[in-house]
């Protein structure tokens, strides 16, 4: 595709905004931001490392991946954008592929197959996780960290305890992606109350799994045609259901990986935009947070030069929501207590 046909595209959409700029070879002089991602030949990471090379705001690309690596920053490396590309693979090119990264994103680690929870992840992508916040301590302790890995719930927790364990911890640093949720819960609600998608706002708060994603439709805007209870309770569930849609859409073939790879572009890009100190940058993710009695939670956050600037409220709640919240409570913390455990174990 030609990036002036993609460009075309991705004018539609407000939050793709670092595609927007009067070129992708900007010469507006940006701070050196290095950008690493870990899992970068998979599903997730090869668009997603499409689109950083898109954005302006980096100028250092680090790919990292177990496998393919070479080819893959080979291929991307050949488009004409402001960030130099370099591709590692294996354990003993971690440590490169991480010096002196702003942020690391992490996609790596295995998909769910149709009849799997996020949770069934859990055996192989704990130990992934853990592995690469042990090397992130060890050779980027002052990165942002983007968790895509599934669980979660659970990888988030994980990496926050092994930050601790080596004294980097910083919790002001480490987001769980939970950006999908809310393009998805965006795209359901404009097309049920029928106003532009490019103009919708809905904040997601909870966790990423299945009732633990909460979606506030209550305060979506723009209103558009009155929604009834009914239609709600199904954009509600639709939105929760979201990845066992495209799962089982898949038919066994992995996960969402091009939706995510957008979402993952506009979480790192939000990110890159604080630590460039651009006001009022604000997503939903799943941090720290004391907004309710669970260590951690999904909601808006504003982004700034240190990472999370502040953990927003979750507003005015409806009987409806009130009752999603109380439901996802336990789930949440099981799914946080796992993490823990298993990383302190
Ligand atoms: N947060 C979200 O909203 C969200 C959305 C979609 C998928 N996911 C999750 O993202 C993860 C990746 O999904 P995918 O479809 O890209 O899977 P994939 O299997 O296509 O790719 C994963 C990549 O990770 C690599 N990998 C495995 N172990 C690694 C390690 N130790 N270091 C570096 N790389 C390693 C693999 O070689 C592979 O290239 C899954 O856990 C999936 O559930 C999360
Ligand atoms: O559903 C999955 O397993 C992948 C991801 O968490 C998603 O929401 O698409």
């Amino acid at each position: 595709m030609r990036a002036s046909m993609l460009a075309t595209i991705l004018k539609r959409s407000t939050t793709s905004s670092f595609l927007l700029r009067r070129s992708y070879h900007s010469s507006e002089s940006q701070p050196e931001r290095k950008v690493t991602v870990l899992g970068a030949a998979g599903g997730i990471g090869q668009p997603l490392a499409l689109l950083m090379k898109l954005n302006p705001l980096v100028s250092k690309l680090a790919l990292y991946d177990i496998a393919a690596t070479p080819g893959v920053a080979a291929d991307i490396s050949h488009i004409n954008t402001r960030s130099l590309v370099n591709g590692y693979m294996g354990d003993e090119q971690l440590g490169e592929a991480l010096e002196g990264s702003d942020v690391v994103i992490i996609p790596a680690g295995v998909p769910r197959k149709p009849g799997m929870t996020r949770d069934d992840l859990f055996n192989i992508n704990a130990g992934i996780v853990k592995g690469l916040c042990t090397a992130i301590a060890k050779y980027c302790p002052n990165a942002v960290i983007n968790m895509i890995s599934n669980p979660v719930n659970s990888t988030v927790p994980i990496a926050a305890e092994v930050f601790k364990k080596a004294g980097t911890y910083d919790k002001k640093k480490l987001f769980g992606v939970t950006t999908l949720d809310v393009v998805r819960a965006k795209t359901f609600y404009a097309g049920k109350v029928k106003v532009n998608v490019a103009d919708v706002d809905v904040p997601v708060v909870g966790g990423h799994a299945g009732i633990t994603i909460l979606p506030l439709f209550s305060q979506a805007t723009p209103k558009g045609s009155n929604l009834s209870d009914e239609e709600i309770t199904a954009l509600t569930k639709r939105t929760q259901d979201g990845g066992t849609e495209v799962v089982n859409a898949k038919a066994g073939k992995g996960s969402a990986t091009l939706s995510m790879a957008y979402a993952g572009a506009v979480f790192a890009d939000a990110c890159l935009k604080g630590l460039n100190g651009v006001p009022d940058i604000v997503e939903c993710s799943y941090v720290q947070s004391t907004i309710t009695d669970l260590p951690f939670f999904a909601s808006k956050v504003r982004l700034g030069k240190n990472g999370v600037e502040e953990v927003l409220g979750l507003g005015n709640l409806t009987d409806f929501e009130k009752q999603g919240l109380e439901n996802l409570k336990s789930e949440l913390k099981s799914s946080i207590d796992k993490g823990i455990e298993f990383a302190n174990a």
